[in-house]
């Protein structure tokens, strides 16, 4: 038999919803494996994480459901491998939504978990709709989960009640597929729905290569002699373009430094030394997915995170780098993510915002308004292109909460 070729993965789907309403264990149901665990990462307080897991989706063409077993397990046919998919799960608890931002960035399409046993909208279910439109994502689907736990009645109003929610937003004709991710029910169903609706890629690997960093990481061991030292380890996913493994690469904003007291940053070149794509080592890595950069980079610079929120492509081709940003603001009328309904007031001068582009992040100050639009003063600065979304976030009582978005400027 002829070896199989290994694909990559094509698409990022993810996992969205109000915490505990199963974004985790459907991401289990669908691939067989668990994405990183974020109650176990708060509950030893490190970075919390978005996790990704990888499925082969299969198509049996005896009985034409899907699944990711090579055996269809529901006739026992043999199945046909249509195509790899990532699965983004993002933590759905309300003090992580700006994590949740950076996941939707990475998103072609993704899936809205909503438990049938509470009343809808919880505030993080409104939340990651809102950070969906906002970052321009409409492929998506509505799970409607734990439908075992529910009789019928109640499914059925639980069934208008999203109907509701969703009426005039860009889920508004999303399909209601009801499931039960802990007993596997109706995942099948599901998985189809993914492939008919959300799967078709749109990022192009013909442009000039953009990834962008979620983590960076040191793999070395205390201890590891200089000789033996490996280059930091970026993770990301690609958004256009290719990486091959030789590549010089550019990674801005880059490193931070100080100069009279300030801290600047200056982006730095590197080289490609190893890939690796849905946990195999790869010769050359595309859009989608998660990607491991191995690079020249002294590991100083990329353990526990510190390139997060970096942007890498070939030198010179990248995206310019600001410290101002002027943007072009569109507001919510309401506040998102809180219980009670806030309306969201103008921004201020002197106001403090956090922004959220890509998988950046940043907190700057307002130091000028016009109609309809803001300058903003970053306190770590950005790399992104001229009409590149940017989430507003304003701080609501003790927490960062969305309150719109901006575009950016020249
Ligand atoms: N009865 C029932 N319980 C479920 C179902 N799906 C998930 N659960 C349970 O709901 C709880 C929360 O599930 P998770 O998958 O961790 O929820 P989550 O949305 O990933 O939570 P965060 O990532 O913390 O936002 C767990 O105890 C699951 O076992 C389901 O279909 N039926």
């Amino acid at each position: 038999m002829a070896k199989k070729k290994f694909k990559q993965s094509e698409v990022n789907i993810g996992m969205v919803g109000h915490v505990d309403h199963g974004k985790t264990t459907l991401t289990k149901a669908l691939t067989g494996i668990w994405a990183d665990t974020h109650s176990e990462e708060l509950r030893r307080g490190i970075t919390i994480k978005i996790g990704f897991a990888d499925a082969e989706i299969r198509k049996c063409p005896s009985c034409g459901k899907y699944s990711t077993s090579p055996k269809c397990p529901y006739c026992g046919a043999e199945t046909e491998f249509e195509r790899r998919i990532s699965f983004i799960d993002s933590p759905g608890h309300e003090a992580l939504m700006t994590t949740m931002l950076a996941g939707a960035s990475l998103m072609d399409g993704a899936v809205l978990v909503i438990a049938a046993n509470e009343p809808c909208p919880k505030p993080q279910t409104r939340e990651h709709l809102m950070a969906l439109q906002i970052v321009g994502n409409k492929n998506i689907i509505i799970a409607q989960n734990k439908i075992e736990l529910v009789s019928k009645e109640k499914a059925i109003e639980n069934y208008n009640q999203i109907k509701e929610f969703v009426k005039g937003t860009v889920a508004e004709n999303a399909p209601i597929i009801p499931i039960s991710a802990l007993h596997g029910a109706n995942v099948d169903v599901l998985m189809k729905a993914i492939e008919d609706f959300i799967s078709t890629p749109k990022r192009d690997p013909n442009k000039p290569p953009k990834m962008f960093v979620l983590r960076s990481f040191d793999v070395n061991k205390p201890g590891t002699t200089p000789e033996k030292l490996i280059g930091g380890v970026l993770g990301g996913s690609i958004v256009q373009g290719k990486l091959k493994v030789g590549d010089e690469i550019e990674i801005r904003p880059g490193v931070p430094y100080e100069e009279h007291g300030r801290i600047k940053y200056e982006p730095i070149t590197t080289e490609i030394v190893s890939l690796q794509a849905g946990g195999k080592f790869v010769d050359e890595a595309f859009p989608g997915g998660l990607v491991g950069v191995g690079t020249k980079l002294d590991p100083y610079l990329t353990k526990g995170d510190l390139m997060a929120g970096n942007i890498v492509g070939k030198p010179g081709q990248l995206p310019p780098v600001w410290e101002d940003l002027r943007l072009e603001v569109h507001l919510l009328d309401r506040v998102v993510g809180t219980e009670e309904e806030l309306k969201v007031e103008p921004i201020k001068r002197r106001e403090m915002l956090l922004l959220n582009v890509g998988t950046a992040r940043t907190v700057g100050l307002v130091t000028n308004l016009g109609k309809d639009e803001a300058e903003i003063k970053l306190q770590i600065p950005i790399c992104a292109e001229p009409g590149d979304r940017v989430a507003i976030s304003r701080q609501v009582g003790s927490r960062w909460r969305l309150i719109g978005y901006g575009l950016i400027k020249e």
